[in-house]
């Protein structure tokens, strides 16, 4: 199976590396040119709990100068999967298929409408860091979810899963549900990055105390009441129950968003907590924890250099 990468970041550099080293014919696409440069010349170096050596993948600025992939994989940051379209046309083959790994929702949407039909979607727990430029960190071993929108189980997608199975960076789950694994996972996000973003704090901070505890409620039961009006299974039974065990399984980490915004670059909340409060209003369903918390992050985007102390 041919593999194209979309987006040679933290995620794409940890996940091109493994299928390289499992003997996959991977490339992969990344529009940062110094990145590219840097790459092709020296290859970079992936370290973290699967070992520390340097990668020397086939890397491409042009997506047109890849052989027609099998499989694209989408792993820009959410705002960027419109503007990657392009270079997803130019990197598949007539008969390939692209899968999206990204967290948020919408992405499926996006890609679905460029090529129906043809696209795969999921969820990864595999953890990924950007150390410096031509250094990634792969910070943890995970759990990868994927399948068709409508839930079919076919061969196309069985190649798939175990082509992404040979990576051994954790189990590859080839499911029925896979909408409802990308819902899953984006309450997760919606309760945990933006409160914790906004009140500064690692992941195990946030229900350490009632208030925190009644936050990640509020919002919780805001994201039920749009999953359930939109007929979306989630792949657990408490929601609830199962923010609290992420933020302690988890309880070190400074979430994705909170990240990014101490890195001083745009967050995902478009495609997550905002995205959840648009959800709501097509649905005639009020959702003001989830809208303000978007606004909210809006804000502290908006305002990065007025801070003050
Ligand atoms: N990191 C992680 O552990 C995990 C991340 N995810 C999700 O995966 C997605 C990617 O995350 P992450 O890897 O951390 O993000 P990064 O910002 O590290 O990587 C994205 C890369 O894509 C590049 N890019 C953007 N648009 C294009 C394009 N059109 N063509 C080629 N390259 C492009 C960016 O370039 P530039 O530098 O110019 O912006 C950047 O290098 C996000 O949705 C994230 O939520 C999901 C699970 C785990
Ligand atoms: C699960 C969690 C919250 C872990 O930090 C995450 O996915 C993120 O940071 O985006």
């Amino acid at each position: 199976m041919r593999i194209a990468i979309i987006g040679a970041g933290a995620l794409g550099s940890v996940l091109g590396g493994l299928l390289i080293e499992a003997g996959l014919d991977t490339v992969l696409i990344e529009r940062n040119k110094d990145e590219v440069n840097l790459v092709s010349n020296n290859g970079y170096r992936l370290d973290g709990v699967s070992g520390d050596r340097t990668i020397h993948p086939r890397i491409v600025a042009d997506a047109s100068d890849t052989d027609g992939a099998d499989l694209v994989m989408v792993v820009v940051k959410s705002y960027d999967t419109s503007a990657a379209i392009g270079a997803v046309r130019e990197a598949l083959a007539p008969d390939g298929l692209v899968l999206t790994l990204q967290n948020g929702i919408g992405n499926f949407e996006t890609l679905n409408a460029a090529f129906p039909g043809r696209v795969l979607l999921g969820t990864t727990t595999i953890g990924a860091m950007a150390v410096e430029p031509g250094h990634f960190k792969h910070t943890g071993f995970g759990q990868t979810h994927l399948g068709e929108a409508d839930g079919k189980i076919l061969e196309r997608t069985r190649a798939v899963a175990e082509a992404l199975e040979k990576m051994k960076a954790g189990p590859v789950h080839l499911v029925d549900n896979a909408m409802g694994c990308v819902w899953s996972k984006l309450i997760i996000n919606a309760a945990i990055n933006a409160p914790a973003t906004l009140l500064r704090l690692r992941n195990g901070d946030l229900p350490s105390n009632e208030h925190g505890k009644r936050l990640i409620h509020e919002i919780v039961e805001e994201c039920l009441r749009i999953v359930n009006a939109k007929g979306i299974k989630l792949i657990f039974d408490d929601p609830e129950e199962r923010v609290i065990a992420v933020c302690e399984g988890t309880a070190g980490n400074l979430n994705s968003m909170f990240q990014d915004v101490l890195a001083g670059r745009r967050t995902e909340i478009d495609f997550i907590n905002n995205a959840l409060a648009e959800e709501a209003e097509t649905l005639g369903i009020s959702a003001p924890v989830n809208k303000t918390l978007a606004l909210l992050i809006k804000s502290l985007e908006a305002t990065r250099d007025k801070r003050v102390g």
